[in-house]
């Protein structure tokens, strides 16, 4: 069977998905640097493969989280405000998704696990295994950026979401097949993820685009045994802007159920968000602001998803 690809909305180009680079994890440790700086200061957006995690960690998890979808929706109401269907955040802005939404500290899963699995030590056990292995690579991967921009202390991104009071949350997207003559494709509309870095893996259903100018969409292939990395605003903060973060949606699929599992980095509440000396120099002096995470989530909050909310915290912004 042939898969029809996205249909462009209005002026929109969709091009071909073979420049997105793909990074080694295994491979020569400073290669694998100089690629990862390359592709977050180009796109803000790469795949990763030979990661780590086992596959039974991520099978479970998504066993888990397939469940959890099947469920009645009376029962899945039950979850929210950590479950929510075709809502995204509380500003108006809908999509062709259901998604549950977790914290990704142990204490919050074992309280959420009590709502939605009438506490199913297998389902806390899966979502804590999962959430622990890929905040790993994450901070695996943000080493390697400190060390490939020069900064000194290399654990000044990672030690962020490492903290025992880090903001990271899980997120579960579900999204079921719509046909072509239905009227809105867009499952999850376009919008770059506010926190440090963000890993997201999928099944292996198409959906997932990356945009690096206005209305030019870079459809990303499904690979469920890679892992999709993308730089944060707070991150491009945290780079003087050397890093981009990306923008890109989440289209439905035709034919198939498509689900990811996003997990978002994201620092403490109260941690400042500045950039490493190194990084701000006379030539490239700071293009942003000090605040802080609670700042900046709260700026997010109140604002639509596509909102580019980090122009607000530009340091010649009053
Ligand atoms: C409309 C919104 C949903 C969102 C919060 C916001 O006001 C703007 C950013 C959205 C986003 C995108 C990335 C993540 O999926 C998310 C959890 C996040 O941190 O920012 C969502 C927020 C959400 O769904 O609550
Ligand atoms: O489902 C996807 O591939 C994208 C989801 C996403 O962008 C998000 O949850 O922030
Ligand atoms: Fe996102």
């Amino acid at each position: 069977m042939v898969l029809a690809s996205p249909k462009p909305i209005r002026n929109e180009t969709i091009l071909p998905s073979d420049v997105i680079p793909i990074v080694d994890l295994k491979g020569e440790r400073c290669e694998v640097i100089k690629q990862i700086v390359k592709a977050s200061e180009e796109y803000g957006f790469f795949k990763v493969i030979n990661h780590g995690i086992s596959d039974e960690t991520i099978d479970k998890m998504e066993e888990a989280g397939f469940n959890f979808f099947a469920k009645p929706m009376s029962q899945k109401k039950q979850a929210s405000p950590a479950y929510g269907c075709k809502n995204i955040g509380f500003n108006g802005d809908i999509g062709e998704v259901e998604y549950l939404l977790l914290n990704a500290n142990t204490s919050s899963i074992a309280q959420i696990s009590k709502t939605i699995s009438n506490d199913d030590p297998n389902f806390r056990y899966r979502v804590s295994s999962y959430t622990e292995a890929v905040k790993e690579v994450a901070c695996e991967i943000l080493e390697l950026m400190a060390e490939g921009l020069g900064v000194p202390d290399t654990k000044v991104f990672s030690s962020l979401i490492k903290d025992i009071e880090s903001d990271s949350v899980l997120r579960l997207n579900h999204y079921p097949p719509k046909d072509k003559s239905h009227s809105n494709n867009v499952g999850f509309g376009e919008h770059s993820d506010p926190q440090i870095l963000t890993i997201l893996r999928s099944n292996d259903v198409s959906g997932l685009q990356i945009s690096l100018q206005h209305g030019l969409w870079i459809p990303v292939n499904p690979d469920p045994s890679a892992l999709c990395v993308n730089v944060g605003d707070v991150l491009e903060v945290m780079t003087n802007g050397r890093f981009v973060s990306v923008r890109h949606r989440a289209m439905t699929n035709s034919y198939k159920t498509r689900m990811s599992m996003a997990y978002f980095g994201a620092p403490p509440l109260n941690a400042s968000i500045v950039a490493p000396p190194v990084l701000v120099t006379p030539h490239r002096p700071s293009l942003f602001r000090t605040f802080t995470w609670a700042d900046y989530k709260k700026a997010t909050y109140s604002l639509r998803l596509g909102d580019t909310r980090i122009q607000l915290f530009r340091a010649n912004m009053s």
